[in-house]
């Protein structure tokens, strides 16, 4: 059964400011927006232009700006995690616990106040804050169920290396389904960092365990992909109030906003790269990108060059450009005159590109892709094979559920240790874009899956429904 007509319940919507996290939160408000829910939508001021899209499509959204908290480890005017160093996650987490008095102050002073917090996962705080004024918490998951099982089993039982010299020693999960296991360095970075009683890290340990008591847990993602794990969760938090609502897609309205101004302009004109690809021949062309966040390490930036070179493919190459002092410690940039060695059937965009848009698009036939989730879903939209490379957060649990579980994907390279050889690497690309690899297949049959699932009365569309129910029930506990 789904609900029709509007829900009457106001939400406060809360975003981690990096772009992977902001912007399928700002996916999933679209769609609360269109069934009548009220909105308010909580940045900091360098934030507000992306919500443009949202305000204009949605003009009773209200958006709710607080100045940022400043933090030792964040220069000032620096609000996102895309203009801060691949290791900033910890700062700007910290930084954004000191809005807790603010937004109580807004809350206690507010004539008809939200029902509930919808939160990114790393912002636990919010479930201890929620609990004061007397609302629910939800956590919005922009990693997959299997992943979040792996992030919140680490917290949770906080395991350690026998030998703390040892990168390579295996820590097994043995309670999450399949039993996934990792060598150390393939566990998230912020985890490994841990440093019991420091206050930093207690902070974040404190908010990872507290997503996992919060009143409801909303993921991007679909049962087809990942049933088993969603099952894990619902056991974990001991309740059934976790959504898979995914895959959560962009919102197109029009040549201004949607895909093209996903998360930033694109840093090569739209249309310049639309009949580029135009006079491509149907699925050849290899899409590469490492995400928001990710910065290649010369050797490996270098390696990938010259596969791309050897493989003759057509491409398209969105690169995330170092600043001086992280070229000084070694990230790399594209190398001189590669672009004049493969003019004609390589592009290379420096900074930002239409990811959503290039993948639609019928040239595409593989995704060269670090794995983080926003790029698994979309790639698994457009229906192309993925070439997994991650390179570090929950991005090694991604690769090994598309890698061995679903086979939509093919393993390329493993972090910056396992770099393929470039004839190795040109081997691949080629593969990947010719008829007979069974990734294809796989790839087109769990499209359809998603595609199914967020359909009218698809799986994603009625977990959806249900969370709407919940909502709609809620009310203002006794305490506030
Ligand atoms: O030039 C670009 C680069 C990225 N994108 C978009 O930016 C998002 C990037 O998200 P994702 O693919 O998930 O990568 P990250 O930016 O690396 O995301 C972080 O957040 C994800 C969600 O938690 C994690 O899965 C990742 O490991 C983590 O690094 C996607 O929607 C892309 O379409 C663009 O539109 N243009």
């Amino acid at each position: 059964m789904t609900i029709s007509g509007t829900v009457n319940a106001h939400l406060l919507i809360f975003p981690y400011p990096a772009q992977g996290h902001m912007l399928p939160l700002l996916d999933l408000t679209h769609q609360l927006a269109a069934r009548g829910l009220t909105l308010t939508v909580l940045v900091t001021p360098k934030n507000l232009p992306f919500l443009h899209p949202l305000l204009s499509a949605h003009p009773s959204i209200e958006a709710l700006v607080f100045p940022f908290p400043s933090h030792p480890a964040i220069p000032p005017g620096v609000e996102n995690v895309k203009d801060l160093p691949p290791d900033s996650f910890r700062a700007m987490m910290r930084s954004l616990g000191e809005l807790h008095g603010p937004l109580t102050e807004w809350f206690r002073s507010h004539p008809s106040p939200p029902v509930a917090i919808v939160s990114d996962m790393f912002l636990g705080w919010t479930h201890r804050l929620a609990c004061e004024l007397g609302i629910r918490r939800i956590v919005f998951s922009p990693s997959g169920a299997m992943a979040l099982s792996v992030i919140y089993a680490l917290w949770r039982d906080l395991p350690k290396r026998k030998n703390p010299d040892d990168q390579n020693e295996i820590i097994s999960f043995p309670n999450i389904p399949s039993f996934p296991k990792y060598p150390w360095w393939q566990l998230s970075p912020v985890y490994r960092r841990y440093v019991e009683g420091d206050p930093v890290m207690e902070f974040i340990k404190d908010g990872l365990l507290a997503d996992v008591e919060s009143w409801g847990l909303v993921v991007n993602s679909f049962s087809e992909l990942e049933a088993v794990y969603l099952e894990h969760l619902r056991q974990e938090m001991g309740h059934d109030r976790v959504w898979a609502v995914g895959p959560l897609l962009p919102h197109d309205d029009g040549d201004s906003h949607g895909p093209k101004q996903r998360g930033g302009s694109s840093s090569v004109k739209v249309e310049d790269i639309l009949s580029w690809l135009d006079t491509c021949e149907d699925r050849k062309l290899v899409y590469v990108c490492f995400g928001s966040q990710a910065l290649l390490p010369k050797h490996v930036l270098d390696q990938l060059a010259f596969g791309l070179e050897k493989s003759g493919v057509r491409f398209i190459w969105s690169v995330r450009e170092p600043t001086t002092a992280q070229v000084e410690n070694n990230y790399g940039t594209i190398p001189s005159g590669f672009e004049d060695r493969v003019v004609g059937r390589g592009l290379v965009i420096r900074g930002w590109a239409p990811q959503v848009l290039i993948l639609r698009h019928r040239a595409v036939g593989a995704f060269l892709t670090h794995c983080g989730w926003n790029s698994v879903l979309e790639g698994i939209v457009a229906g192309v094979p993925l070439l997994a490379w991650p390179m570090g957060a929950d991005q090694f649990a991604n690769a090994s559920l598309l890698v061995d579980e679903m086979k939509v994907a093919i393993r390329v390279g493993e972090g910056a240790q396992t770099v393929p050889d470039p004839e190795e690497l040109a081997r691949v690309l080629v593969e990947s874009v010719s008829e007979n690899r069974v990734e294809r297949n796989a790839a087109e049959d769990l499209r359809g899956a998603a595609l199914e699932a967020i359909k009218e009365g698809g799986r994603s569309e009625r977990e959806f429904d249900s969370m709407l129910r919940k909502l709609a029930t809620l009310t203002l506990q006794p305490n506030t």
